[in-house]
This record gives C-alpha cells, structure tokens and sequence, in this order.
C-alpha cells in the first residue's frame, strides 16, 4: 500500500504545486494519473521517490516513511521504487543487456557497478526479463539502434530487474506511435497483475488510461478533482479534470474506439 497524507509541493520561487494531496494505492492497482498541463502530474510522481523533496506530507510505502529518510535510507528505499521515463533514460552506447543489468545497480558494490560486473543470476533474470517484454534475441543490440517501443521495453526491463513494489511511470506512450503505445499499456498492466505490482502512470492520452488502468485519479491545479474507475470517467466528468472550454475543442481526443490519440 502506498499512502500519500497532506503532500505539499511548493517550488523555491514560491509556486505551489500540490497544495495537500492524500492519496492510498492499494498494493497491485494500476492508477494513471490525469490532468491539464501543469496540473502537478510529474511534481506528485517524483515526490514518492524524492526526485522532487516534498516541502510537507507524508509518503509512506507500506510501512516504512519515505519522506523523512536519510540519503543512506533512502537509497536503500528507493530499490523498492521503479521509474520508467516518457525518453527512456537509456544509455545509447550500451547494450540492451546492460542497460537491463543497470537496474541493479543499487544492490551491487560500488566497484562491481563501476567495472560492470553483476552476479550470474542477474544475467539470467535479465534474460528472462528481455523475453518477458518481447525482446528475446536482442541483448546484443545497442540501445541506439532499437525503435521507441523496443527503447520502452528495455526500460521496462529494467525497472524489474529492481524488483521493485512500485513502479512510478512518466508518460510511457507520449513518444510512441498509437499502436505501440497500446502494446507497451498492455504489457505494464499484464506485469502488475501478474506480479502485484502497484504503480501509478502519468498519461495525457485518456483513452489509453480508460482501456488499461484499474482507476484513474485526476489532477487540476495540484488538487485531486477525481477519482474513479476507468467507466466512471465519462465524457461528462472530463470538462471538471481539464476545464471546459479547452476540452470542448478537444473532442476528437475522446474517441475511445481504441486508438491512444495523444490528447
Ligand atoms: N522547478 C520548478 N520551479 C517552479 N515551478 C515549477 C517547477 N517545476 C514545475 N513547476 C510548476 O509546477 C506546476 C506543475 O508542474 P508539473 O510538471 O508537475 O505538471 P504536469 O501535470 O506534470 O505537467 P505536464 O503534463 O505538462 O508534464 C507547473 O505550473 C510548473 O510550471
């Protein structure tokens, strides 16, 4: 379970971002997260991992309070925390075996990480990982030479070689062409099953949330204005989450005949 509890976010220059957000993921539920441009989307995701340090709130990731941990703690605690990014975050020099192997990084020592060397069971997770996301026979490649979804797939690989609780995820799709970006939704919300994964999704695109998440929570001016499953999110609801006039202009986005048009 991860339980947000008056989270507050305000910038040096004095914005605030989340002004209080409270907020439980039950352990394996898949959340995308909704909103405006600027709603406070990737402020929320990276202040569970303090990529972004809260300015007040609790966060707390079962038992354990993350948000008043020591750097030392909270690397440690941060194993249990999987970031997939909208650009990937590869490194395009290396292979897609050690970009995968890179997701355990934090459990080996620092001259092992330095020198690349990881134990033989890793490199057999990570096999198994590349053939789990639909890479099976591409270890070898450099990172550079793979299309956006297979840059995606490799990402996803190695957020679970951390074998992490929770997989915080930033825009996934909004570099794909549709219909990958429907097989790489699909593929995260077959891992969170079977694994019981929980994670929360920042999307822009609604029909893609709708289709794949167990519940979509919506954000506007850093405030949850909803928060629902998937059927409850009606085209009516929308202009509440994104503002009326804006979204009515927009109606070709609500096409949910399956096709992820990014809104
Ligand atoms: N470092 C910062 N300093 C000041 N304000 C910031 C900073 N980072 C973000 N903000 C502001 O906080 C608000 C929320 O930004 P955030 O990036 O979290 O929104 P978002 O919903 O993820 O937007 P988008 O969908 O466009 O990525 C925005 O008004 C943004 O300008």
């Amino acid at each position: 379970m991860l339980t947000l509890q008056g989270l507050h976010k305000r910038y040096p220059d004095g914005f605030v971002a989340l002004p209080s957000v409270d907020l439980q993921v039950p352990r394996g539920q898949l959340v995308a997260l909704i909103g405006p441009s600027g709603a406070g989307k990737s402020t929320l995701i990276r202040c569970i991992n303090r990529l972004v340090e809260p300015t007040a709130g609790s966060v707390k990731l079962g038992d354990q309070e993350l948000s008043n941990l020591s750097r030392a703690e909270l690397r440690e605690a941060r194993r249990r925390i999987a970031m997939i990014f909208q650009d990937y975050a590869l490194v395009d020099r290396l292979t897609v075996m050690e970009n995968v192997l890179s997701g355990r990084l934090g459990y080996v020592s620092f001259l092992d990480s330095l020198l690349r060397r990881f134990p033989p069971a890793d490199v057999e997770r990570a096999f198994d990982l590349l053939e789990t996301v639909g890479l099976k026979g591409l270890h070898d490649r450099r990172a550079d030479a793979l299309s956006g979804g297979q840059r995606q797939r490799v990402g996803i690989a190695r957020a679970l070689m951390q074998q992490p609780e929770l997989l915080l995820v930033d825009e996934p799709t909004a570099s794909l062409d549709p219909r990958t970006a429907r097989q790489v939704m699909q593929l995260l919300s077959d891992l969170c099953k079977e694994r019981d994964l929980t994670a929360i999704i920042n999307i822009h695109d609604v029909p893609l949330a709708r289709a794949y998440t167990d519940r979509i929570v919506g954000l506007q001016a850093g405030s949850i204005v909803f928060d629902g499953a998937p059927a409850e999110l009606t085209d009516a609801v929308l202009p509440e989450i994104y503002g009326g006039e804006d979204w009515d202009s927009d109606q070709t986005h609500l096409d949910t005949a399956g096709e992820g048009v990014a809104a």
